[in-house]
């Protein structure tokens, strides 16, 4: 086996057969999952119907977003079809040879690079996550570049199936934000006007069995960094979204996509929404796979609260910033909880 201090996939651990957990991947007691709660159902993040049929959403987003900062959508008009096969590309890179997939290794020195790693933050001597990703720059077009995303298997294409989710899931995302900007008094398109073009980037987690995983973490505490993040996972639990200082698990339902709003949402709705601050847990016996489509401004974008939401009764809570300062900030200090944007806080 190679040294376990080198950066490596941990599908290649678990390949190996170990049976303990490096102790570059053990947690420190208090960031452990707690194992009293496995098991224990303490209720979910909302679940929102957004058919017609069911009546006017914007209330209950409003409640969603502003108690937990995440919610799930049913009947949201991307179909099932198009979810599933999303999944099963995903899940056929995981299950391919690990030399086919090396061949679109990410480049470990930059971080969030386009292709296949492991690891969040490239200097990191942190604590490693307990997951594998497979990252795809999706928009603007101009970013785009299918020729470093797989190309196999050969029986459907990967390609196609990105393509049409990253236009699927982007006109929900934009559904939602005007919904979000309605919701607190703000104009339908105000948040996405003050994102401006959008950065698109497409990740497919995979988290291998892990021998001790009350050890571990697959996904260490963390709010994103965009404007909103929607995904989809599989039918095996291990996304939670803290509220009130407890791990809430978000129950895998079948056909539903999780709206977790994130750190520029905060911010531009001047704190009346928090993002959500969540992380991934692991088991020891099923692998998990999630696809995470993240709704970002571009780097020169400068985010500020909404005046329309600064008064006298509600004075500004943030500085603005300048979005690519943020992104190098969160990867130089590494997400851990909510610091990055608190260090916004006026
Ligand atoms: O796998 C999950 O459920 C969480 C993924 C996530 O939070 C992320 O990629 O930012
Ligand atoms: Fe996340």
């Amino acid at each position: 086996m190679e040294a376990v201090a080198e950066p490596r996939r941990v599908q290649t651990l678990v390949d190996a057969g170990i049976s303990r957990l490096p102790s570059r991947y053990i947690q420190p007691l208090e960031l452990r999952p707690d194992p009293r709660r496995c098991g224990i159902d303490v209720g979910g993040i909302p679940v929102i119907d957004l058919s017609l049929s069911a009546g006017d959403p914007v209330p209950a987003i409003a409640c969603a977003s502003r108690d937990w900062g995440a919610f799930q959508v049913v009947n949201h008009g991307v179909s099932s079809r198009l979810l599933e096969e999303m999944k099963s590309v995903g899940s056929s890179f995981f299950s391919s040879p690990m030399e086919a997939k090396l061949r679109f290794a990410c480049d470990p020195r930059s971080p969030a690079s386009e292709g296949y790693g492991s690891r969040m933050l490239s200097n990191d001597d942190g604590v490693l996550d307990w997951r594998d990703y497979f990252d795809h720059h999706t928009l603007p077009v101009s970013r785009r570049n299918p020729s470093r995303w797989p190309d196999f298997p050969t029986n459907y294409s990967i390609k196609d199936t990105i393509l049409e989710y990253s236009d699927g899931i982007k006109k929900l995302a934009q559904t939602l934000l005007h919904m979000i900007s309605q919701s607190v008094g703000l104009p339908p398109s105000y948040i996405e006007d003050a994102v401006g073009e959008v950065y698109q980037n497409i990740t497919v987690s995979y988290y291998p069995p892990c021998p001790q995983p009350e050890l571990a973490l697959g996904l260490q505490s963390h709010s994103d960094m965009g404007a909103i993040t929607l995904l989809i996972q599989d039918d095996v639990p291990g996304l939670e979204v803290l509220k009130d200082d407890e791990w809430a698990v978000v129950h895998p339902l079948s056909g539903a996509i999780v709206v977790i709003l994130s750190d520029q949402t905060e911010v531009i709705t001047n704190g009346q929404y928090k993002s959500a601050v969540h992380r991934a847990i692991v088991n020891d016996h099923r692998p998990r796979l999630s696809v995470a489509a993240f709704y970002d401004p571009s780097k020169t974008r400068k985010i500020y609260p909404a005046p329309q939401l600064v008064t006298k009764n509600s004075p500004r809570k943030y500085r603005e910033v300048l979005y690519g300062d943020y992104v190098s900030s969160w990867y130089s200090k590494g997400p851990e909880g909510k610091r990055n944007i608190d260090a916004l806080l006026i």
